[in-house]
């Protein structure tokens, strides 16, 4: 089986490079190739999504994927900044089911923001829509207002679109993982305010009528906001379109205790699918040696279960990940008094040897 490694720009090399150790070891015959993408891609080929780089992530049976964006590449014309690359990716792989599991492990109940009793138990599902709504609806750019008090001025605009069949399938999608959890779905929508996401709520209502055994509530996005910080753990898996998904997700990543432990993985309707931390490239930190790689080897973990057919495989990697933090091992993000401070090369190295 083929894996296609992108690591990407800031802290993506170093995280992927702890992932890639742990896939080394698991005694499996995976072929990995790697390819330059974002700000690597454009310096190597002087394209943020290289043809060789799609031509590897189409040909391969998974794509294990860092972070892209570097602040040096922020005033380049779009079509060439680093995080077209991601864009890139998930609309030519038809990757349209981004999901993001937000679990607290109980030894970092108090690295969470929130207090322990708020998110101890946490497990929740985030599924968010990934390939339309407001990232990806044309027409957008700058023109001159046509109408109302700033007339004759420079506009922005971005078009917020979704069709019906979009809808569906991340509809479909969500009831199905509803259904082998806790069997309760909130659809997160602004329905009160835009067209698009009455839509939505209209088309997720009527999805309902085929799974009858999940209990279905609609939540609009700003208080599900809110909710997601005062009783997290009321939810059980939440779908939502691609831009509230995103926020809404890095909201949830706090409960976890940081950002650098929130895995992801980005599905097409075969279950082929892109693996990547919730996070971007941590320009702030790239370089130190001090970045949370277990997002990353989570992902990994991800990966084995859902495209690579490696169940087993995937709960060794996460049975590991738990051992380490068991252990005490921490690195600064979720460091707290009385637990070990380690660097990225050491708690790729601990889940390793974690691995047995
Ligand atoms: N999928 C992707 O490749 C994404 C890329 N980005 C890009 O990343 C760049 C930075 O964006 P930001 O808004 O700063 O978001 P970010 O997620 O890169 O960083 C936000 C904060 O979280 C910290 N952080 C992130 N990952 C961490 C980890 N593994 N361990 C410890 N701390 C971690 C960072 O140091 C920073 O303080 C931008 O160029 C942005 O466009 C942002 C989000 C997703
Ligand atoms: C295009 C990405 C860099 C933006 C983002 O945060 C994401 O969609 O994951």
């Amino acid at each position: 089986m083929k894996i296609a490694i992108l690591p990407g720009d800031g802290i993506g090399p170093e995280i992927i490079a702890q992932a890639v150790k742990v896939l080394n070891v698991l005694g499996e015959s995976f072929e990995l190739e790697s390819a330059p993408v974002g700000g690597a891609g454009y310096a190597a080929h002087g394209h943020p999504l290289p043809e060789g780089t799609l031509a590897l992530a189409k040909a391969a049976d998974a794509v294990l994927f860092g972070a892209v964006g570097d602040y040096q590449y922020d005033n380049l014309e779009r079509q060439f900044r680093p995080e077209q690359a991601i864009l890139g990716l998930r609309k030519n792989l038809g990757l349209f089911a981004n999901l993001r599991p937000a679990i607290l492990y109980p030894e970092l109940a108090g690295a969470s923001t929130l207090k322990p009793e708020v998110v101890s138990g946490l497990d929740i599902l985030i599924i968010r829509e990934l390939t339309g709504d407001i990232y990806f609806g044309q027409p957008r750019g700058v023109r001159e207002c046509p109408d109302g008090p700033f007339k004759g001025q420079r506009e922005g605009f971005d078009t917020m679109r979704y069709a019906e069949g979009e809808i569906r399938r991340i509809a479909h999608v969500a009831f199905q993982a509803a259904q082998k959890r806790d069997k309760r779905l909130t659809s997160v929508d602004k329905a009160n305010v835009l067209e698009t996401f009455q839509f939505w709520k209209d088309i997720v209502t009527d999805v309902h009528k085929e799974y009858p055994d999940v209990a279905l509530d609609h939540m609009y996005v700003d208080n599900a906001a809110m909710q997601l910080v005062r009783a997290p753990k009321k939810f059980d898996v939440m779908v939502t379109g691609n831009m509230f998904g995103d926020i809404l997700s890095d909201a949830a990543a706090m409960l976890t205790g940081s950002i650098g432990m929130l895995p992801s993985a980005s599905l097409d309707a075969n279950n082929k699918g892109l693996y990547e931390p919730s996070h971007g490239s941590a320009p702030d930190i790239a370089g130190k040696g001090i970045a949370n790689p277990l997002a990353t080897i989570l992902s990994a973990a991800m990966m084995l279960r859902y495209s690579l057919n490696r169940a087993e495989q995937a709960d060794r990697v996460e049975t590991a990940v738990k051992k380490v933090l068991a252990q005490g091992l921490r690195t600064a993000d979720i460091h707290e008094a009385g637990t070990t401070l380690v660097g990225t090369e050491a708690m790729g190295d601990a889940v390793v040897k974690a691995l047995g």
